[in-house]
């Protein structure tokens, strides 16, 4: 198994945080060490749950780029289609925004759209969906962002089997990117904990979504301190 060569980053999910407080919940992640926001968005259609669109993404970014300047915001679309929605959330000032292979039927146009738009963007995979698709887009994806849960909700239990997909991951990205100065990041999204960030880190991930291992503690600073300490170690 291969490590990433990236910085590992940390990016606290959203979908956990306390609603009525969303931009202090926010700043209080980035103040105990998170450095990408990761933005939950699902449609009660793609996957069973509804949260929220390009006007909270907008509000939001717009308090963090005076608060806490430079925090990327990572929109991952559970959603389909996805083209308006590419628009809606790069104008709302997005840095990346992902999407699911199966949510579209012209992968290669909705990621060159994102890009045209002046976004990061890449694929998810859905714990059963093969990384088959990454084949033929190689070269317009930032990100692949693999579920280790089935999407739609937070709170669900690490998928084992997608350590192996991780790997799989690793060995493609490493073949594109050697003696480049491209990056690519693998993004593992459902169940990251402090107790298993350094085996999903020692499979080839590097950027860590966690959702409820974070907002569901009391102390930001000490979690994300306690998975960066994983990662140091591991
Ligand atoms: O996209 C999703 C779920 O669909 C994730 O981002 C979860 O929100 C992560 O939550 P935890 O599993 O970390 O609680």
């Amino acid at each position: 198994m291969a490590r990433s060569p990236f910085t590992p980053l940390i990016a606290p999910s959203i979908l956990s945080a306390d609603m009525t407080r969303l931009g202090d919940e926010c700043e209080a992640v980035i103040d105990a060490g998170a450095q990408w926001i990761h933005f939950d968005v699902m449609d009660n259609h793609y996957v069973p749950n509804l949260t929220f669109g390009p006007p909270v993404c907008a509000a939001l970014a717009k308090r963090l780029s005076a608060s806490r300047p430079g925090i990327p915001i990572d929109v991952h679309l559970m959603c389909e289609p996805v083209d308006d929605l590419i628009r809606g959330f790069a104008e709302a000032g997005a840095a990346s925004i992902t999407f699911h292979a199966e949510a579209t039927r012209h992968v290669d146009r909705s990621l060159a759209l994102a890009r045209d738009l002046g976004c990061k963007t890449g694929l998810v995979f859905n714990p059963a969906t093969s990384l088959e698709w990454l084949k033929y887009v190689l070269d317009k994806i930032d990100i692949i962002q693999i579920m280790s849960v089935n999407p739609g909700f937070g709170g669900q239990s690490f998928i084992t089997e997608s350590l192996a997909k991780i790997a799989e991951a690793r060995e493609i990205v490493d073949m594109v990117v050697q003696g480049t100065d491209r990056e690519i990041r693998i993004e593992v999204d459902g169940g990251v904990k402090i107790d298993n960030i350094a085996d999903i880190y020692a499979a080839g991930a590097d950027t860590f979504v966690a959702g409820s291992a974070i907002f569901k503690t009391d102390d930001y600073g000490e979690t994300i301190g306690a998975m960066k300490q994983a990662l140091n170690a591991g």
